[in-house]
C-alpha cells in the first residue's frame, strides 16, 4: 500500500534515447503541470551532460528516495545508479545495458521496498538490451518476472494504454505477426480480459467495466470465412468472461470498433496483437497516452512512446506523455492508498 508522501521512482530509460531530456522537461515544468514528486534513477553525469548539450538551465541534487520530495521543490533529485552511462544521444550502445537494468531493478526495489510509490519508466529500445543479453521482451515481462522474485508468487503482466479517450490491451505483446494466430488461445484472451478488469475497477474505479473483445480477422472473420479463430478461440472466451460475470462483448471487426461513437459504448478494447491496439491508442492521443502495467503487485507506467532516436539529444522531445504517466501513477497510487484505509 503505496504513502501519499512517497516519491515516484522514475528510471532514466536508454540513455541514448529521449528519456533523459523529458525526465528533466517533466522537472521543469513541474510547477505548471501540477507533478508530484518524482526522482531519477540515472548516472548523475548523464543527466548533466544531456542538460549542458540542450543548455538547459537546471539544478540537480544527489539524493535518496526519502530526500527526494523536499528536494524536488527546488532541484532535479537523481539518486544515483552504480553504473555509468555513455552520452551519445541517437547511438544506441548496449555498454549501457547495465545501467538501464539497474535503474528498473531499483526502482521496483523502491516500490516494494516502501521507499516508493509507483514506477515510472522512460523507454529502453529492446535491440541494444537483447545485445547485451537481455532475455526479456520489454518492460512488462521484465517487471512480472522482478515482482515474481521479490513477491515468490507468478505475476502475469497485462499492458494497457490509457487516454483520455480510449483505453485499449494487447493479448499478445512483442511478437511476429506470423506467430500471432498460434499464441492466441481461449486462455489467454479470458486471463488477460480478468486481469484487466480486476484493475479497472480496483484500481481505476471503474466500476463493472465495459470490455470490448476485437475480433482478429477482417470482420471478425466473416462467420468463419475469413478465418477460424473469432469463432473457435474468441467467442468462447467471451462466452467463459460472460458466465463469471464480467461484461465482456464481441469479438466485434476491429475497423468499426474505434470511432468515437463506438468508443462511447465501452471501457476499454481487448485486442489480440500490439498494433491492433496500439495504434488506435497512438493515433488518437500520441502525447497524453499512458502505458500502464496491470497484473503487478505495484502500479507501473510509462510514456506511450519509444526512445525517439532520432530526435533524441536534438530538444525536439515533448514530455507531454511522460508527465501524463506521472501523473496517472501518482493518481493510482493515492486511491489504491485511498482503498486500503477505507
Ligand atoms: N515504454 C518503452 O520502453 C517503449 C515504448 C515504445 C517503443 N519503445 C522502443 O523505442 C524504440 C523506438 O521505437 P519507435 O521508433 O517505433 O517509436 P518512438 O515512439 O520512439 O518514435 C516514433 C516517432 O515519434 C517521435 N517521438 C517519439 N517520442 C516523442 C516525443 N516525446 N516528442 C516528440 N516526438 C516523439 C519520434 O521522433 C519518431 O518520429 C524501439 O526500440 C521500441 O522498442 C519503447
Ligand atoms: N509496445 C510498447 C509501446 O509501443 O508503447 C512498448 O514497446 C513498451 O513496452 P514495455 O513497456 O513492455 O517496454
Amino acid at each position: 500500500m503505496p504513502d501519499e508522501k512517497l516519491p515516484l521512482a522514475l528510471s532514466v530509460g536508454d540513455p541514448s534515447g529521449v528519456g533523459p531530456e523529458i525526465a528533466i522537461a517533466a522537472w521543469q515544468a513541474r510547477d505548471s503541470a501540477g507533478l508530484p514528486p518524482f526522482y531519477l534513477l540515472a548516472d548523475p553525469a548523464l543527466i548533466d551532460a544531456r542538460a549542458r548539450r540542450l543548455g538547459a538551465s537546471v539544478a540537480m541534487v544527489e539524493t535518496t528516495p526519502a530526500k527526494a520530495p523536499e528536494v524536488f521543490v527546488h532541484a532535479l533529485p537523481i539518486v544515483p545508479l552504480a553504473a555509468r552511462s555513455i552520452d551519445s544521444p541517437g547511438q544506441p550502445d548496449p555498454a549501457n545495458a547495465a545501467g538501464i537494468i539497474e535503474a528498473i531493478d531499483r526502482a521496483v526495489a523502491d516500490c516494494l521496498g516502501g521507499r516508493a510509490a509507483a514506477v515510472v519508466t522512460c523507454p529502453i529500445a529492446k535491440k541494444p538490451l537483447y545485445d547485451a543479453g537481455f532475455r526479456f521482451p520489454g518492460h512488462t515481462e521484465y517487471l512480472a518476472h522482478l515482482a515474481s522474485l521479490h513477491t515468490g508468487a507468478d505475476a502475469m503482466p497485462v499492458m494497457l494504454l490509457a487516454g483520455p479517450e480510449l483505453r485499449t490491451v494487447p493479448v499478445t505483446i512483442h511478437i511476429a505477426l506470423s506467430e500471432v494466430p498460434k499464441a492466441l488461445t481461449s486462455d489467454l484472451i479470458v486471463a488477460t480480459a480478468r486481469i484487466t478488469a480486476t484493475d479497472l475497477e480496483h484500481r481505476f474505479g471503474i466500476a463493472r467495466p465495459r470490455l470490448a473483445i476485437a475480433g482478429l480477422n477482417p470482420h471478425a472473420g466473416e462467420g468463419g470465412a475469413m478465418g477460424a479463430e473469432d469463432e473457435h478461440i474468441i467467442r468462447p472466451a467471451i462466452e467463459r468472461l460472460r458466465a463469471e460475470g464480467i461484461d465482456a462483448f464481441g469479438p466485434l471487426p476491429a475497423d468499426t470498433m474505434f470511432h468515437a461513437r463506438a468508443r462511447a459504448g465501452y471501457d476499454v478494447a481487448i485486442c489480440m496483437y500490439h498494433d491492433q491496439a496500439l495504434i488506435p491508442a497512438k493515433a488518437l492521443a500520441f502525447d497524453e497516452a499512458v502505458n500502464v502495467t496491470l497484473g503487478l503487485p505495484f502500479i507501473r507506467t510509462s510514456p506511450d512512446h519509444g526512445t525517439a532516436f532520432d530526435i533524441a539529444g536534438k530538444g525536439l522531445a515533448r514530455p507531454d506523455s511522460l508527465i501524463a504517466a506521472l501523473k496517472l501513477a501518482r493518481r493510482l497510487a493515492d486511491s489504491e492508498t485511498k482503498a486500503a484505509a477505507a
